[in-house]
């Protein structure tokens, strides 16, 4: 569905924010990506929709190499979500989820506002199943809290029922309870759909809880690419620079040798 084929990323002032990174994420996955700020999250999600160039590598949807004269086609297939949930606050909630439907437009359609029934029959079940009311419909997107307003997020990102959905730290603003929430939301949707997503998290319990797998970055390079339960808490080290008081208590009562020899191997690469 998705790969990323040794990519790097080198910005123009610099700062090497991806090395060499291979991925492939097959169709239905729910992959996290984890990292401490500035290791590349971002960056490699912006890649994956064509919005950042890789200095070195290609990057594939559905076996479509990302490029100027693909992005057109390939745009249409992801949906995005983001972390400041990236809503036209003034308009209601049908208007902002509809926004979802306008790369699939033609451009004279989509500056005069013009959706079709099904587009618009789409965003109301699409906002019905995220959890939101009738009443919502109508309502300003600015009167509704930060885990309402990523369920329309949501909602706008299923519009064109994309293959891949791409997630940059969506409950980053939210508290634990409502990150719960909104995770659970968006995993149910895409295990309904056959959604692949890739997700940048910062949350480790909840990547833990929700990923079919994780890809932990540090300083742009992989440490970690694995299932949740092969994510051993010494990992945060390699990840973080450092362990939090809670997990490193709990890494001390583990044998070694529960830690697979691939994973070890990434905690040296990162020392
Ligand atoms: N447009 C840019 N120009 C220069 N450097 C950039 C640019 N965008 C990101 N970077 C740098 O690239 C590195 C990786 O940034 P990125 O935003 O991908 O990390 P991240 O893991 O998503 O961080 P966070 O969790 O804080 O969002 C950082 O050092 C960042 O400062």
């Amino acid at each position: 569905m998705l790969n990323f084929e040794r990519v790097a990323m080198r910005y123009a002032d610099g700062t090497q924010a991806l090395r060499d990174v291979s991925l492939e994420v097959p169709a239905g996955q729910f992959c996290v990506v984890l990292g401490s700020s500035g290791a590349g999250k971002s960056t490699l999600l912006r890649m994956a929709n064509g919005l950042v160039r890789p200095t070195q590598g290609s990057v594939q949807v559905q076996g479509v190499r990302i490029a100027a004269d693909s992005l057109a086609r390939i745009r249409p297939r992801i949906g995005m979500i983001h972390q400041q949930f990236n809503l036209v606050l003034r308009s209601t909630v049908a208007e902002n989820v509809l926004v979802g439907a306008l790369p699939a437009m033609p451009t004279w359609r989509a500056l005069l506002g013009l959706f079709t029934d099904e587009a618009r029959c789409k965003a109301c079940e699409l906002i019905a199943s995220v959890g939101l009311h009738e009443q919502h419909l109508l309502r300003r997107v600015s009167e509704l809290s930060g885990g309402q307003q990523q369920r329309v997020g949501i909602a706008r990102a299923f519009m064109l029922d994309p293959p891949l959905v791409l997630a940059d730290e969506p409950v980053a603003s939210l508290d634990p309870q409502t990150s719960h929430d909104v995770l659970s939301l968006l995993r149910t949707q895409a295990r309904e759909r056959g959604t692949t997503v890739l997700c940048s998290l910062h949350q480790v319990d909840l990547a833990c809880e929700f990923a079919d797998r994780i890809v932990a970055l540090r300083h742009g390079a992989v440490v970690f690419d694995g299932a949740p339960d092969a994510f051993d808490p010494r990992l945060f080290d390699a990840i973080y620079g450092r362990a939090p008081a809670s997990v490193r208590a709990e890494a001390t009562h583990l044998e070694p040798e529960v830690v697979p020899p691939l994973h070890m191997g990434a905690l040296e690469m990162a020392s």
